[in-house]
């Protein structure tokens, strides 16, 4: 289990130090355009689990929906405080 903030920590480390076989270094190389539409996909499939699913399978398409979302933040140069001032 991690938190948003942890994994926001992890994951820009990813970037620093883009350790082979990253995921997440991938889809930073992949850009901003194809970040977006992972995210685009996510919220999708979060909103049908939502509608159709169990809260299980709900809470794990909106982790990846978070995932995908630090993954464009990340893509932006867009830091955690950025966000939350205008939570
Ligand atoms: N939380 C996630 C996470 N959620 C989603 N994903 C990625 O997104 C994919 C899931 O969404 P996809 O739709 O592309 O894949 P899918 O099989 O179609 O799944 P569904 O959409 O059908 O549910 C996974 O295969 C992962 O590649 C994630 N990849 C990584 N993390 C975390 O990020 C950390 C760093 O990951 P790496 O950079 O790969 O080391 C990991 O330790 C994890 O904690």
């Amino acid at each position: 289990m991690k938190t948003f903030e942890e994994l926001f920590a992890e994951l820009s480390d990813k970037a620093r130090t883009r350790p082979a076989g990253s995921g997440t270094v991938a889809a930073l190389d992949a850009g901003v355009h194809a970040i977006g539409k992972k995210v685009v996909e996510e919220a999708a499939e979060s909103w049908m689990a939502a509608e159709h699913e169990s809260n299980e399978r709900a809470a794990e398409e909106i982790s990846q929906l978070l995932y995908h979302v630090q993954v464009l933040m990340i893509a932006k140069g867009i830091g955690l405080d950025e966000v939350y001032k205008h939570l």
